[in-house]
């Protein structure tokens, strides 16, 4: 079970409409793949999109990271002694999370073919049907209505609404969704760290007071202000989520022990994969706090990984995995099968991805 070779590639898959929040903008996913090839004919996959606005992670930097440090470490180093494999993956060179994450995912999917079991099986989880709300991007109050009513007609039944861009039309956006759909779905928003604290309070009391039955909202502040985060969490009658804020096991403890959230956002991209996501979502079964699992703007490759973790865990209550259903195209073989807001994991063992369609190798 020899680690033999690890090759790198990309992918690019265009969006059905162009994915809009207040840190960015894209048409498309543009990401770095990852296969392991062990001394066995079997191969783990892995994808890390390069998502700077949030992770610092830029495809170059994620490269680098891989052919630098994480390949030097990896080769030559033996499957089955997975917690050593783990730990050196994880020393081997600080932050760089997107790149972790896409080879702990290679090694898990090798692991768990190693066993003959899926990933989320070893992890001891027993649902292997999950349900995804959708994002509607930040637009003006008009064009979001239409995308939320194009949601509901797609099936979906829990949205996710960004904001956070001219905060001042937040409110409007809000209201214009909730008349546009009614009670046909839950709305859930993400401001991606765009207000102040008193701003926060403000709007999202505003929104409790028009009636709009926001669920939570994601990271209504700066990413490194746990304080203003707290602020708001103490004041704001909508529960509160740790997004960009939480990045690390470390990172989630803290926000916990402070009482700065209600609720925290595991990533696979911003903890370095489902080594440390586990270790949050213990932390979170410690402290009581009911997690989502979320993703970036990614294919199915790794958003597969985090079905499986989502499989797994019962304090993961909520769930955002919607990066493969809002590309116009699945160039991945194998893997969970996503039906609009029904996500149904692989029972074939590892993470059960058999093929990705179009990479373009590096070597
Ligand atoms: C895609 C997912 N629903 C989402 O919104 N994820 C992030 C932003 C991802 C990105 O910019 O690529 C989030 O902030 O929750
Ligand atoms: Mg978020």
């Amino acid at each position: 079970m020899k680690i033999t070779e690890i090759r790198l590639g990309m992918i690019s898959v265009p969006l059905r409409v162009p994915f809009k929040t207040a840190l960015r903008s894209v048409s498309s996913v543009e990401d770095v793949i990852v296969e392991i090839h062990i001394d066995t004919s079997a191969v783990g996959y892995g994808e890390a999109p390069p998502t700077g606005a949030i992770t610092g992670d830029t495809t170059g930097g994620i490269i680098g990271a891989l052919q630098d440090h994480i390949i030097k470490t990896l080769v030559g180093r033996d499957v089955d002694d997975f917690e050593d494999v783990m730990r050196a993956l994880n020393k081997c060179i600080v932050k760089n999370t997107s790149a972790k994450a896409a080879a702990d995912m290679a090694l898990w999917d090798l692991y768990g073919q190693l066993y003959h079991v899926p990933v989320y099986k070893l992890l001891g989880g027993s649902r292997n049907k999950i349900v995804t709300d959708i994002t509607i991007s930040v637009n003006d109050p008009e064009e979001m209505a239409r995308d939320a009513i194009n949601a509901i007609e797609r099936g979906y039944d829990c949205l996710k609404i960004k904001v956070g861009v001219s905060p001042e039309l937040d409110v409007a956006r809000l209201m214009a969704v909730r008349k546009a759909i009614g009670d046909k779905a839950c709305i859930r928003i993400d401001a991606n760290t765009a207000w102040t604290p008193k701003q926060a309070v403000k709007l999202l009391n505003q929104m409790q007071e028009k009636g709009l039955d926001i669920e939570f909202v994601e990271q209504p502040v700066k990413a490194h202000d746990f304080e203003g985060l707290k602020y708001v969490t103490e004041r704001s009658y909508v529960p509160v989520m740790a997004d960009e804020s939480v990045f690390s096991p470390e990172d989630a403890v803290k926000i916990m022990q402070m009482g700065a959230a209600d609720l925290v956002n595991i990533k696979l991209m911003k903890c370095g994969g489902l080594y440390n996501a586990l270790k949050i979502a213990s932390a979170a079964e410690v402290y009581g706090v009911e997690c989502m699992v979320g993703c970036m703007l990614e294919a199915k490759v790794s958003v597969n990984a985090a079905v499986h973790l989502a499989c797994a865990k019962q304090v993961i209550t909520k769930i955002d995995l919607d990066g493969p259903v809002l590309c116009s195209e699945d160039p991945v073989q194998g893997g969970a099968v996503f039906n609009e807001k029904e996500i149904t994991v692989s029972s074939e063992p590892g993470l059960g991805i058999q093929g990705i369609e179009g990479i373009r190798y590096l070597d």
